[in-house]
């Protein structure tokens, strides 16, 4: 079984996937990827300088993260352009690891896709469990764990499609609204009505 870890940015995905880790299951993580595959020498580095230039780069060669997202995460056009270099990779990359995972006899893998939705992926996943927060926390979590200001949060927030409209095509939804450990307990109960095995 192929089940998509999705939700909205701060909204507790990598909460959830770390308690899945923890209980044995495969979690592969969109975002480690997308880190992978542009690290220096790879193609999508080499593409990103071509279309953004050098002033979005270390001197070592690696991505400055923080001034690339100030530049996409207000900028629609230029982010469809990083997506367009970053995420074909990026897949690749996750269906590598997916089949991995597979020869080597794992039952259950989780995809964790923050852009499940955005980039239209269903077809990469036979459930689909969205990890959901309300708006307002959402924004305060993000803003607390990142330490962004509230136009910044809002910026990266407008980026993704609205998480009440994401939990509405889940086959389920997780509501981490209340604790962490409220959430696990959601989490296992999944476990069990889907009859998951690692
Ligand atoms: C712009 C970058 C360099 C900013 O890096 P930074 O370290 O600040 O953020 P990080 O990569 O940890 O992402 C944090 C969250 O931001 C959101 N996010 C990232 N990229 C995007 C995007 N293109 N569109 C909408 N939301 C995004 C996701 O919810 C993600 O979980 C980086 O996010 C990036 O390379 N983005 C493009 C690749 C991508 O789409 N990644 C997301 C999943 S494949
Ligand atoms: N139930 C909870 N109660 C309080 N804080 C929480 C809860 N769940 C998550 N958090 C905190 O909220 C923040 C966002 O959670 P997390 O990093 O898991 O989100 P995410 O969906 O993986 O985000 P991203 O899309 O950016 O990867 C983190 O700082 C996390 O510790």
């Amino acid at each position: 079984m192929i089940i998509g870890l999705t939700g909205s940015i701060a909204t507790g995905k990598s909460t959830i996937a770390k308690e899945l880790i923890d209980l044995g299951y495969t979690v592969i993580d969109a975002d480690q990827s997308a880190r992978k595959v542009v690290e220096p020498g790879e193609e999508a580095n080499v593409k990103i300088r071509e279309v953004f230039g050098d002033e979005v780069f270390t001197k070592d060669g690696h991505l400055d993260r923080p001034k690339l997202g100030e530049i996409i995460f207000n900028d629609e056009e230029k982010r469809k352009q990083l997506n367009g270099i970053v995420h074909p990779a990026v897949r690749a990359d996750m269906l590598a690891q997916k089949d991995q995972a597979f020869e080597n006899g794992k039952q259950t893998v989780f995809l964790d896709i923050p852009l499940l939705f955005e980039s239209g992926l269903q077809w990469m996943v036979e459930k689909v469990l969205v990890v959901y927060a309300p708006a307002d926390l959402q924004k305060d979590r993000l803003m607390k764990r990142n330490d962004f200001s509230e136009e910044e949060a809002a910026s990266r927030i407008a980026s993704q499609i609205p998480v009440e409209q994401k939990r509405e095509q889940a086959d389920a939804v997780i509501d981490n609204s209340g604790t962490v450990e409220q959430s696990i307990e959601q989490l296992n109960q999944l476990i069990k009505d889907w009859q998951l095995r690692p």
